[in-house]
């Protein structure tokens, strides 16, 4: 079993469910991942999934080794066929297979490179691993996906839902953002919205920072970021780089930053980011630091995300 997608799920409510009993007692299953090495390798920078994952592999017992590979291993190389008389010195053929021998389970993040879109919408590096390497593989944010995130969305989402609606509104929004950041987070999160059954979903960005119509599918877009936020009860923000005109900021107009004003019109709505987050760009200091900011507890069920995917694959190796 790898953990690549959150449509890897058969069924999200049961294991968001499955998530909140592991995080009641985290420590019940130790004995599972005794003797077992999760190895994480890094080709970005990370706080959260570092950490969260590293936790909750050591919940269940497991040996870890984390590697960075921005400034500590050899770049690599990931064309078939390629005349290796450039930059990269390994194949990932060899660099997969000879990590698979030290490993029973290989986690990864690898950041869309933003330059190519089809190469980053291929998933070059996460597919990489998945044909050479011979031990489960788990994505910790790939090029257009970052399903431990939206994992731990669902769980956290599924604590705060007011009880008394029984269709809480879930607004993603887009915000603005010095850098050009990838589509992951918000490819994941509408992903997973749309394995939810009893939520309206709606996506708010500026007209032309469309996702991807093949993730997006029939999700409904509001281009008025007012409109979008009225009456919700979860208000998802995240800044992405433009998919049409490929990874460029096209956008950075301030209105887009989520303000109080801005979070009036919800329906007293919780507000939450993936983080790490730009204050004062994404959003204001107010909302961050409000009583309806409910990031931190978002950040903490990274473990119960990660704990639970990697307990389901220990079970089956
Ligand atoms: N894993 C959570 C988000 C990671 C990444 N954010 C960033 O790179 C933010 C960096 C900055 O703000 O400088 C992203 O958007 O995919
Ligand atoms: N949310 C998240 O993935 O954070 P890091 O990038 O710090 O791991």
């Amino acid at each position: 079993m790898n953990y690549i997608s959150i449509k890897e799920i058969n069924s999200l409510s049961k294991w968001v469910k499955q998530a909140i009993k592991i995080k009641k007692n985290p420590l019940k299953n130790q004995s599972l991942g005794k003797n077992k090495t999760l190895g994480m390798l890094f080709f970005n920078p990370s706080l959260r999934t570092r950490l969260s994952t590293q936790k909750a592999a050591m919940n269940l017992g497991m040996n870890v080794m984390v590697m960075n590979f921005t400034n500590e291993g050899w770049t690599l190389e990931f064309e078939d066929g390629a005349v290796m008389n450039s930059g990269a010195s390994e194949h990932i053929k060899e660099a997969a297979e000879v990590v698979s021998q030290y490993c029973d389970i290989i986690a990864i993040r690898a950041f869309a490179g933003l330059v190519d879109k089809e190469k980053d919408y291929q998933e070059t590096v996460i597919s990489g691993f998945l044909k050479y390497a011979t031990v489960p593989i788990v994505n910790m944010e790939s090029a257009i996906r970052h399903p431990l995130q939206s994992l731990a969305d669902a769980i956290t989402m599924e604590e705060f839902k007011p009880r008394h609606k029984n269709k809480p509104k879930v607004v993603l929004s887009w915000a603005p953002h010095p850098k050009a950041l990838p589509q992951a987070v918000a490819n994941s999160f509408v992903e997973m919205m749309q394995m939810q059954k009893d939520m309206d979903f709606v996506i708010t960005h500026p007209e032309g920072y469309e996702l991807s119509p093949e993730i997006t599918q029939d999700c409904k877009i509001e281009y008025d970021q007012n409109k979008a936020f009225e009456n919700a009860d979860f208000v998802y923000v995240k800044n992405w780089s433009n998919f049409n005109d490929y990874g460029k900021v096209t956008n950075s107009d301030p209105n887009w930053t989520v303000t109080a004003e801005k979070m009036a019109l919800t329906n007293n709505g919780k507000f939450m980011h993936c983080l790490p987050v730009r204050r004062n760009v994404i959003v204001s200091d107010e909302v961050l630091d409000g009583e309806n900011s409910i990031v931190i507890e978002q950040a903490n069920n990274r473990t119960y995300s990660a704990q639970l995917v990697l307990q389901k694959i220990l079970k089956k190796i």
